[in-house]
């Protein structure tokens, strides 16, 4: 490690002095402006993590749905998961060592991780459209180059795209090409060969209008339309032509705000989807006859999906297991859905994707989804090898049954939620089942239900077990939602500090009652102000 070099070129991305970030949930994320550092530390921490896994690694630079003016980084590790914990805190420690300290932490890391310097190391690099993107992924670069590490710039890319990018390479290329054309022929032709399959594929099943969040997912969108044009035309609304990213538009939008994105021009019963910055989320909706609005979250996608998946398993006669894996902001009446009708185990993880997706690994089929629409399904190496030997092996119904899944395998992005690759599955399902999108919604109602964000002085002082469904600390708390929980039917509520904002969140469900609304309210300031509460504002879903 060249030391001197290394200081040298530091001081030409300094670091604010005081400035304390954390790789948080979704890596660092903040104002764009103070993150030149924290991108050039970066990609010195990726030539490392490279150098020890001897394997590619990815650096993303993304604030998913924030405003334009924050930006972030995210370091993706070899089999296109999330960075390890450990190396987690490697990040945090560097990114907030001062200036002077910074090569000595560096070499910390390195002997702490039992990195091998001598080894080579390999970094791929992609970012969003965001103004400051550009900029900031040139500062990844100097850190990769300055420690001597390769790596391939692929400019713009989705988030998933770049996770799809590091696994392909990593797997010698089995699980793909790893070039943008690579993934847009892997996708489609699962799309087109499983869409084959519909008897009934009548117009109103080809069209779509999807809201890109002016993000990156309209340019990735456009380069998949002509491979996919035959079987769907999908219309791209806030293609960020003329629009500002995620402003009144984009997945997290529609999801909080509970109504369409600015700029969708909805006919009744048509279908609608829209993708969030950096198209990892998507969710679905329309407005009915009446002009009502209805949401189809994650929770509903991940039931369309694996009550589709079920089927075809049964009808393979092939006893893989499904496992559904939620968290507790997933609506209590898909967990009952779930479980009650359609007999799939399900589990609650901490909120996170990481979360998710590690819980996932432990199935033959682990479908995952966050409410907000991040999520996807794995399929463990073992069942991929006994789906594509049935495919060859079996007749008839129970052979097209066994190519479906097979298709499937190559439609899902095994690496990380994508919009892309979960609206085209969507699509195909629906196409397949021959549903419109007001009989999925019908699959089961929503319990209304309510999230707050509450300001407290400092929200570390609320600590959770149960995969945060129970409140630890501070004393009292988890009993005041007891005692209020018991009150009212179907009713669920809990506390938690957030991840990725400085605020607490409070979530609360129940069916309809009016007075649940004020009680949630009430041991909220009862409770909650007691810590120094700055106030709070409901997010409504839907009225009790
Ligand atoms: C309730 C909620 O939607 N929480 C989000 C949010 O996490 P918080 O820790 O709740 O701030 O951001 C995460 C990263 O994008 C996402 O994974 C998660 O679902
Ligand atoms: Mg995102």
């Amino acid at each position: 490690m060249d030391l001197d070099a290394i200081t040298k070129y530091s001081a030409l991305h300094a670091k604010p002095n005081g400035l304390v970030l954390q790789y948080g949930t979704a890596g660092f994320r903040t104002k764009a402006e103070h993150l030149d550092h924290v991108m050039f530390r970066m990609g010195l921490l990726a030539v490392l993590r490279s150098k020890q896994t001897k394997s590619t690694i990815g650096v993303m630079v993304t604030a998913s749905h924030n405003p334009e003016e924050d930006n972030g980084v995210k370091l993706v590790d070899p089999l296109g998961e999330m960075l390890a914990p450990s190396w987690e805190e490697h990040a945090t420690c560097l990114a907030n060592a001062e200036e002077q300290d910074m090569p000595r932490v560096l070499m910390d890391i390195s002997v702490k991780a039992a990195v091998n310097l001598q080894q080579d190391a390999f970094v791929v690099i992609g970012r969003d459209t965001r103004p400051s993107s550009e900029k900031l992924s040139q500062s990844v670069i100097d850190g990769v180059t300055v420690l001597e590490g390769q790596f391939h710039d692929y400019g713009l890319l989705t988030t998933p795209q770049l996770h799809y990018m590091v696994y392909c390479r990593n797997t010698s290329g089995q699980y793909g090409k790893a070039t943008i054309e690579g993934y847009c022929q892997k996708l489609s032709k699962a799309f087109t060969e499983l869409t084959k399959q519909a008897f009934c594929s009548g117009d109103e099943y080809r069209s779509l209008k999807v809201d890109c969040a002016n993000g990156i997912g309209a340019l990735k969108l456009r380069e998949m339309e002509h491979y996919i044009s035959q079987e769907l035309s999908v219309q791209l609304l806030n293609d960020g032509t003329k629009g500002k990213l995620n402003h009144l538009c984009g997945a997290d939008f529609v999801k909080s705000h509970q109504k369409p994105p600015q700029g969708m021009e909805m006919k009744p019963n048509e279908r609608c989807c829209s993708f969030d910055g950096d198209a990892d989320r998507i969710v679905y909706y329309y407005l009915d006859v009446d002009g009502h609005f209805h949401l189809i979250d994650g929770d509903k996608i991940a039931t369309l999906i694996s009550s589709f998946l079920k089927e075809l398993l049964l009808e393979i006669g092939e006893s893989l297991n499904i496992g559904v894996v939620q968290t507790a902001y997933a609506n209590g009446s898909s967990t009952r859905y779930l479980e009650e009708v359609m007999k799939v185990p399900v589990y609650c993880t901490k909120t996170g994707v990481k979360h998710l997706h590690h819980k996932a690994q432990e199935f033959d089929i682990g479908v995952y989804f966050e409410a907000n629409g991040h999520g996807t399904v794995l399929f463990s190496k073992a069942a991929e090898i006994r789906i594509k030997q049935l495919a060859k092996e079996l007749e008839d119904k129970k052979r097209k049954a066994a190519k479906m899944l097979e298709n499937v395998i190559d439609l899902f992005n095994q690496a990380a939620g994508d919009a892309i690759s979960d609206m085209l599955v969507i699509e195909a399902i629906l196409t397949l089942k021959g549903l419109t999108v007001q009989q999925w919604d019908a699959l089961y109602m929503d319990l209304p239900n309510r999230q707050l964000k509450v300001k407290v002085a400092d929200r570390q002082v609320i600590s959770t077990t149960d995969a945060e469904r129970q409140v630890v600390t501070p004393p009292g708390l988890q009993e005041a939602i007891n005692d209020l929980v018991k009150k009212y039917k179907l009713s669920r509520a809990f506390v938690r500090p957030s991840g990725t904002e400085d605020i607490v969140r409070v979530y609360a469900e129940a069916d309809s009652q009016v007075s649940w609304d004020t009680s949630i309210k009430k041991m909220c300031s009862e409770n909650l102000t007691a810590l120094g509460s700055r106030g709070g504002s409901w997010r409504e879903k839907k009225t009790i």
